[in-house]
């Protein structure tokens, strides 16, 4: 083959690669790109960035809800049958043996301070005077103190304190200062066929709304049938919370709009107590001390509002234990505003100063009905002058 013959050869030949190739990378670009585009199609279209602005004050902290809530007045009593939730309220007595350990561990300082003392083999001057300042840091009380100590003055002085003698002597001069001649038993037995109604009244956050709650607790485990009356329409949250303690064993609250009149609400229960043949209406009252005439106004309109309807048999006020004097003090304010038939002190568990028991009924003159000793729903106790000095000498 001559040179140029070759050279034409090579040259068609790589032509024909050069052309090959070309057409390879075409085809397979063409391809990529479709396949690309369709990928592209595919996805969805990018969102435009969101603007970001920053949380102001009041902003909500989720989207809200676009089912309407619920409100509580639509809330309804369980349907007989469906009463697997409602719960079985311990009975008083079984309450009682439990309490009293309780209150044992919070008073037993008070008792066996004072025993301890009594029972010094020389009562000179100064440990007479030990008594008295442990009677007086208690909330005894200064007149039921001197009271407490001339008489055990005069019995030692008598009897001597051998042996158990401090005990024996200690414990009767208690129980006498206590008092159980008190009739302590709530008025539960409405007039001609209608219920009982009890009002509780007491000064803000001394435990209304627990008590009231509580207290239908001890009543359902005596099988009566309870209406709650929800008339603390100052604090918000009230009536949802006696509307729980209601709901929970099964018992109906009445309770009106939020800042409504709390005469008509409770009127409204004391109706629907009648109509329900309930044998207890029990109604939560709001403890607004601004002024006393605000607060007798207040009560005062409650209590007449009610008495269209039925008579208000029993008038509870609530103390808070554990703010003595204070709450001495505002006990009175409700004593001299409303017709006080009992006293429910509340917190006993927290403080050591049981003394407050006999300086309240002293102070008012009325009996301590209940004792509440502790946040549990079970907690409330009816007071009994033995059990209470025995658990302060345990
Ligand atoms: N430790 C203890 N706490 C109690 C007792 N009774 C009530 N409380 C607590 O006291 C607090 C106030 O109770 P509430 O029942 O809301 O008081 P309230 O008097 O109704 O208050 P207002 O509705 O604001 O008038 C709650 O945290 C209760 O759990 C008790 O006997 N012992």
């Amino acid at each position: 083959m001559s040179n140029p013959q070759l050279v034409t050869l090579l040259t068609d030949q790589a032509l024909i690669a050069i052309i090959a190739v070309i057409a390879i990378v075409l085809i397979g670009g063409t391809t990529g790109l479709v396949i690309s585009r369709r990928r592209k199609a595919e996805l969805p279209a990018a969102e435009p960035a969101p603007e970001l602005t920053e949380p102001k004050v009041g902003d909500d902290a989720e989207e809200p809800r676009d089912t309407p809530t619920r409100t509580l007045e639509d809330t309804e009593l369980p349907e007989a049958g469906a009463t697997a939730t409602i719960e079985k309220p311990e009975s008083a007595q079984g309450r009682l043996v439990r309490l009293r350990a309780r209150l044992a561990r919070s008073q037993g300082s008070l008792g066996k301070g004072l025993l301890a003392l009594l029972s010094r083999d020389t009562l000179d001057e100064e440990a007479w005077e030990d008594i008295e300042t442990t009677l007086i840091t208690a909330d005894v009380g200064v007149a039921p103190t001197q009271e407490l100590v001339e008489k055990l003055r005069t019995r030692v002085r008598v009897e001597g304190v051998s042996g158990d003698q401090a005990r024996t002597i200690l414990r009767e001069e208690l129980i006498a200062l206590v008092n159980p001649e008190l009739d302590r038993t709530l008025k539960l037995e409405g007039k001609e066929g209608q219920p009982a109604v009890v009002l509780v009244v007491g000064v803000n956050g001394t435990g209304k709304t627990t008590t009231v709650g509580k207290l239908a607790r001890v009543l359902v485990a005596e099988d009566k049938h309870v209406v709650l009356g929800a008339a603390d329409t100052f604090r918000a949250a009230a009536a949802d919370q006696l509307q729980t303690w209601g709901e929970r064993v099964g018992v109906r609250t009445v309770r009106g709009p939020e800042g409504g009149d709390p005469a008509s609400i409770a009127f409204d229960a004391v109706k629907q107590g009648i109509e329900e043949k309930a044998d207890v209406v029990l109604v939560d009252t709001a403890g607004r001390l601004h002024t006393k005439t605000g607060l007798m106004d207040e009560l005062g309109k409650v209590k007449r509002v009610i008495e269209k309807a039925a008579e208000v048999d029993e008038v509870l006020l609530v103390i808070d234990a554990t703010t003595g004097q204070n709450g001495l003090t505002q006990a009175r304010v409700f004593a001299e505003v409303i017709n006080v038939t009992g006293l429910v002190l509340t917190k006993l568990d927290g403080t050591a100063k049981g003394g407050i028991v006999i300086a309240v009924q002293r102070e008012l003159g009325v009996p301590v009905k209940l004792v509440g000793l502790g946040e549990g729903a079970d907690d409330l106790a009816p007071f009994d002058a033995e059990q209470f000095v025995d658990a302060l000498l345990d």
